[in-house]
């Protein structure tokens, strides 16, 4: 009989409340994967105690078999979990089965809709863990203890999973941690033993621990009549019982992949596609990299989890291994086993040693040729675009070396199809290119629409020259960061001179020169009506449709980028645009033809809607506002 003392109760933190609600709701159609979410936190507990061992074999306590049991009781409509893994302390689990301690774990709860679908959807992308119990069972109870622990120091968890729960001291005689699902009345089909043993194969069948199962064997007389009383209980392994990397890829069938990836990448959806390699010679070790086909909540959170699950020589020895692949690739889910690392390497070691340096180059190179592959399949690499690319986007400037192939790897949007959804590589740019054509044109604005309809385009739209449409925060970051792809030159259209080189015609330079000639005198008395409001004023040949536009000097940071930085905070150095008339316009006609009165006014407004159309603000709105009504009234 257990004695249980110290009994409490407790709330359980608003966040866990929130998840539960939901996870009961919206994983209804999905419920067996309580099962898979059990045993994955059972092996990793045994992960956990083996690794501890290393240097304190004490605390197997005798029994260095670590296993995973799973029992059931169709009558009482119980289904047990145990695991012989490193168990918890009372505080251990008042905080890991009270609470959620991720960060950005209230943030992610407020995206939730109440919508079933959607949040199936994104509770996925968080990992429900060991509250999915409550999606079969109205009542869990855990009892547990750590492994270096005497055994009155047992914990006993209790909970109907609606807002408490109760932790009391038990005597516990076995290490580790047994998790009782007591079912609902809709999920007795769980309470049966072909149910279970196939979800197990078909969940944890690469799990290392074995998962066992009872089986009652009766002994047989010779006429194979069964003995009374020779019953006795043999516990069968039930799931293949050798971790999945360690297996050559011929063995391996794409289920499994999957199965394995939703274990350790905590995802119930399946993966885009994965690379799985054994290297040996000076470096030695076995990669199995993913890349997941949905994102994490915390994927743009700074602490967010990332990294690969490290073995050394198959002992688990940690999760998130963040100094196997640079930041860019912090998508990247897998495992990486070595033998050149030791058992007691620790964070702090990984950073300095240059082993791991070597084989994160590798990795990285592995991952970039990962998307390459999947980058044939359009689809695929649509879902994995939409999905991260703007992640992959920080890559050029993290990781220099690896530029070009990262380049390859992008998409954009362009006005070869006018449409936002980035989907054109600087491939197929390159090959659509115009004869003559030698830079490859961008244009970075706020907002898609922005970049589209942008008067810098138009000479481009009307010699049917492609521009990249760059909408995103980071992009202009990015391009600072790559200079050219395929021996092409990058060039922002609203910066500097605009240069089309062999695409215009010696005529065509010839005229233009003539026009800004001709336009000498309008130039010089726009630049004083505007004075130090401008850095210069041109004629210009970008333009078609619009009278005038604003451009930067080349080397000067972008419009968006400034307007980024300015809205975070940052006091940057004021500069003047370079304004840019269109000969060929109305309005410039009429400003040249304007009297003194009204010149200043007319050249003010031009300015200003040259801002506008690029996405700027005015510091004087209601100025602008009052000059164009005076005159449309004149
Ligand atoms: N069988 C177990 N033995 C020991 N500790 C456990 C066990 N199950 C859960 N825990 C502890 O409780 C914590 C919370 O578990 P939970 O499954 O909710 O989240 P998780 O495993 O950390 O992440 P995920 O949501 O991605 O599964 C674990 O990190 C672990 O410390």
């Amino acid at each position: 009989m257990t004695t249980t003392t110290q009994e409490e109760t407790l709330g359980f933190q608003t966040e866990v409340k929130q998840l539960l609600h939901l996870m009961i709701h919206s994983l209804y159609s999905n419920r067996e994967i309580f099962l898979r979410e059990l045993i994955s936190n059972g092996a990793d507990a045994c992960d956990k105690l083996r690794y501890q061992a290393l240097d304190n074999d004490a605390l197997y306590e005798g029994d260095s078999e670590l296993r995973i049991e799973i029992e059931h009781d169709a009558d009482a409509n119980t289904v047990m979990i145990r695991d012989n893994g490193i168990g918890m302390s009372r505080d251990d689990v008042i905080s890991n089965l009270g609470t959620i301690a991720r960060s950005g774990t209230a943030e992610f709860l407020k995206q939730l809709s109440g919508e079933q679908q959607k949040d199936a959807k994104l509770i996925g992308q968080f990992g429900v863990g060991f509250y999915s119990g409550f999606i079969v069972a109205d009542e869990v109870t855990v009892r547990t203890r750590r492994a270096d622990l005497p055994h009155d120091a047992g914990v006993e968890w209790r909970s109907r999973g609606e807002g408490e729960f109760s932790v009391a001291n038990i005597e516990r005689d076995a290490r580790g941690t047994e998790i009782i699902l007591h079912l609902k009345d809709d999920a007795k089909e769980f309470a049966d033993d072909f149910r279970l043993k196939s979800l197990v194969r078909k969940y944890s069948d690469h799990i290392e621990v074995p998962v066992r199962m009872p089986r009652t064997e009766v002994e047989r007389d010779e006429n194979g009549k069964e003995i009374e009383g020779s019953e006795k209980i043999v516990w069968e392994t039930v799931n293949e019982a050798t971790a999945l990397w360690v297996r050559s890829k011929s063995e391996i069938s794409d289920d499994e992949y999957k199965a394995f990836y939703k274990h350790v990448a905590h995802d119930f959806s399946d993966p885009l596609t994965w690379s799985h390699n054994k290297v040996e010679g000076k470096l030695e070790y076995t990669s199995l990299l993913y890349v997941p086909g949905r994102a994490p909540f915390d994927l743009y959170e700074r602490d967010g989890a990332r990294g690969l699950k490290l073995y050394v020589q198959r002992v688990f020895i940690m999760d998130d291994a963040e100094q196997f692949l640079p930041l860019y690739l912090r998508f990247i889910k897998g495992v990486v086993d070595t033998r050149d690392l030791s058992l007691n390497v620790s964070r702090e070691l990984l950073q300095q040693d240059p082993q791991v340096e070597k084989m994160k180059s590798a990795l990285t190179k592995r991952s970039l040729d990962m998307l390459k592959k999947l980058s044939k399949d359009d689809e695929k690499y649509q879902t994995f675009w939409n999905t991260f690319g703007s992640v992959l986007k920080e890559g050029p400037a993290e990781d220099y070396a690896n530029r070009d192939k990262i380049a390859g790897l992008l998409r954009f949007a362009t006005t070869h199809t006018d449409s936002a959804t980035q989907d054109q590589s600087l491939a197929a740019y390159v090959e659509r290119m115009k004869e003559g054509q030698q830079k490859i044109y961008y244009i970075v604005a706020d907002s898609f629409n922005a970049a589209k309809h942008s008067p810098h385009l138009e000479i481009f739209r009307k010699k049917g020259i492609e521009v990249l449409l760059l909408s995103e925060r980071i992009d202009e970051w990015l391009m600072s960061h790559l200079t050219e792809f395929d021996g092409k030159s990058f060039v922002d259209v609203a910066k500097g001179e605009l240069d089309l080189g062999e695409i215009e015609g010696e005529e065509e330079k010839k005229a233009q020169e003539e026009t800004a000639k001709a336009k000498e005198g309008l130039i010089k008395r726009v630049k004083e009506a505007l004075g130090d409001e401008v850095q210069e004023v041109k004629v210009t040949h970008r333009l078609t449709d619009s009278p005038a536009c604003v451009v930067l000097p080349e080397h000067e940071m972008g419009f968006q980028m400034r307007r980024i930085m300015e809205a975070a905070g940052q006091k940057l150095p004021e500069v003047k645009p370079i304004l840019e008339l269109n000969p060929e316009h109305g309005l410039v006609d009429r400003l040249e033809n304007a009297g003194e009165d009204s010149f200043a006014d007319l050249a003010r407004i031009l300015l200003d809607q040259a801002i506008i159309a690029e996405g700027g603000h005015l510091d004087d709105p209601a100025a602008y506002v009052k000059r164009l009504n005076s005159l449309l009234t004149a």
